[in-house]
């Protein structure tokens, strides 16, 4: 037998070992040790049946991992025959052999959360329940798997008691379907959105902290209606119902991505809602695909990172003509102008700036989240995106679209997995090579310059129009150039010419003035001329 190391060889990674071992759930832990550093990543461990045909079970959750960046072990508890058309025959696992596999990897592997899908046995669900006695995990997800979409049986009832008795009360988040949530309240029908609402509140009587009543199989609904329940609040989350047959394996894989995203530190309700987002976008994007000749098909789960390969940038909510009038808000400019940051925004937006971004270097935490939660509203009663700068904790407490990042702040890669998938992030570029490690690392968009000198940003470079002209030219993604703009200069800064120049960002031309409707105003209108007239348009 060949042992493999499980450590990662990581060169020079000071910057990241700083930051996670700050974070009380990293997406990666780097351990120093005496000659060299040690990567750890997410780690879920899924205890499911595997599916031949490769939609469902062991296969999805492995793929759904991948496809979220998280490291994903294996306890099989069955091996199923099955195809587009249905399950042919099962074979059980013997509980022992399940004993064994969970004392393998739990006893080594330091597993975050553990997913579990197909329970085939009583023996098995003990099992299971005594495993994670002796080696207790960060989160259990239970996806009580016992009829699958296509009607086929996986679980005989017999285990009904032994889950609601045994596994239950340990579990975090448990993930019934139509059928399944029905069996566990002893064949109650289930028929509305709100019976969906009663039985999450019935389920979560058995013990489970949190519910999640999945409606893929509603009948007469336009929406893919879920039902979440935390013991307090009901929430309804709604996508919209993808026309297709290749939804075979969407229950596993919602429950995988859940575990994934909450080994990497998001709270349950954000993972539910990264994780049905997740689920919309593999099936829109698989929508089409043709494998087998049953009714129902299996989807692909690295859409994203193939969506990604397929077109210049992130395909996602991020509109690159937000970035035509971007303000940047400033707490010193602020002061001294004797305004609130809300007024500041408010002036800015309804003088037509398509992005702000919250800069608040001085701030108390609680004030910074307190003003940029009535500044959110503001400007999404105006439909502009507002981002947070550098700090990703007040970005998701406050619910802001985004933050934008600087190339000492923390990495790209880690800001998207602990923003989602959908948040959009900038990060700040002064040369072609940092723009290109910005691409390959997730990110929306480009901030490049300083363009002209500037007294915001002390012993800041500046790379003059050429140097952005350069960044912009060897760009992958959207580019604000930034740095000094002002009304005499941004004409000059648009008219460079290249097409993914898409917009000027500014401080003090807007905040450091008496007026900053006007001022917004007046650029505003100057920059709707200058891109009427530039050769890139
Ligand atoms: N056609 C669809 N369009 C969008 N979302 C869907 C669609 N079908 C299912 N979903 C979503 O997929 C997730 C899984 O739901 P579903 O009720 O199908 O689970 P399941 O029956 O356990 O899945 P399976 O047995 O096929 O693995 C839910 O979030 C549901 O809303
Ligand atoms: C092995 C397996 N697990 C779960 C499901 C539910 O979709 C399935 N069809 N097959
Ligand atoms: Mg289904």
């Amino acid at each position: 037998m060949v042992l493999l190391p499980l450590t990662f060889q990581i060169p020079k990674f000071n910057q990241v070992s700083r930051f996670c071992m700050a974070m009380k759930k990293p997406e990666e832990t780097v351990v120093a040790s005496s000659d060299r550093y040690e990567m750890r990543i997410p780690h879920v461990l899924s205890v499911a049946g595997s599916d031949s045909g490769a939609g469902a079970g062991i296969q999805a959750d492995l793929k759904t991992c991948a496809a979220r960046g998280v490291y994903c072990s294996t306890v099989i508890t069955a091996v199923t025959a099955q195809n587009t058309v249905g399950v042919q025959d099962v074979n059980i696992m013997p509980e022992g052999f399940v004993s064994e596999q969970l004392k393998s990897v739990l006893s080594d592997m330091q597993v975050d959360v553990v997913k579990t899908g197909m329970l085939p046995s009583t023996g098995i669900i003990q099992v299971i329940c005594q495993r994670l006695k002796e080696f207790p995990v960060q989160a259990l997800v239970v996806d009580p798997v016992m009829v699958s979409t296509s009607g086929d049986v996986l679980a005989c009832p017999t285990i009904i008691s032994v889950l609601q008795d045994e596994l239950l009360p340990m579990v975090d988040l448990v993930t019934p379907n139509l059928k399944e949530a029905s069996a566990l309240l002893g064949g109650m029908p289930l028929n509305t959105i709100s019976d969906m609402r009663h039985a999450a509140t019935l389920i979560h009587q058995m013990g489970s902290k949190n519910v999640l009543v999945k409606g893929g199989d509603l009948p007469d609904s336009l929406d893919a209606v879920d039902i979440f329940f935390d013991g307090k609040d009901l929430h309804e989350l709604r996508s919209s119902r993808i026309t297709t047959r290749n939804t075979h394996g969407t229950g596993c894989s919602l429950a995988s991505c859940i575990a994934a995203e909450l080994a990497k530190g998001s709270s349950m309700f954000s993972a539910v809602k990264i994780s049905k987002q997740f689920i919309e976008r593999a099936l829109n994007y698989s929508k089409d695909i043709s494998i087998g000749n049953g009714p129902q098909g299996p989807f692909d789960h690295l859409c994203r990172l193939k969506s990604r390969e397929q077109s210049s940038y992130r395909q996602g909510s991020f509109n690159q003509s937000d970035l035509f009038l971007y303000a940047v808000t400033d707490s010193g400019m602020n002061k001294r102008w004797d305004r609130s940051i809300t007024d500041a925004v408010k002036a800015a937006v309804e003088g037509g700036a398509t992005i702000i971004q919250i800069r608040e270097k001085d701030a108390k935490t609680r004030d910074f989240l307190e003003a940029a939660k009535s500044c959110i509203e503001i400007c999404h009663t105006h439909g502009v995106p507002l981002l947070i700068n550098d700090r990703i904790d007040v970005a998701l407490a406050c619910g802001a679209d985004g933050v934008h990042i600087g190339q000492s702040d923390i990495p790209v890669h880690a800001a998207r997995s602990l923003l989602g998938p959908d948040k959009i992030i900038g990060v700040s570029c002064k040369t072609p090579e940092q723009a290109e490690q910005a691409w390959l690392d997730g990110a929306d968009y480009i901030g490049c310059g300083g363009v002209y000198p500037t007294n915001t940003k002390a012993n800041n470079l500046t790379v003059g129009l050429d140097g952005l002209k350069k960044v912009c030219l060897a760009s992958k993604l959207p580019v604000v150039a930034i740095g000094g703009i002002n009304h005499s200069n941004a004409a000059a800064v648009m008219e460079i010419g290249v097409p993914n120049l898409k917009g000027v960002a500014v401080v003090s031309a807007l905040f450091d003035r008496q007026c900053v409707l006007e001022e917004t105003l007046k650029l505003h209108a100057t920059l709707v001329e200058a891109t009427a007239l530039s050769p890139a348009k």
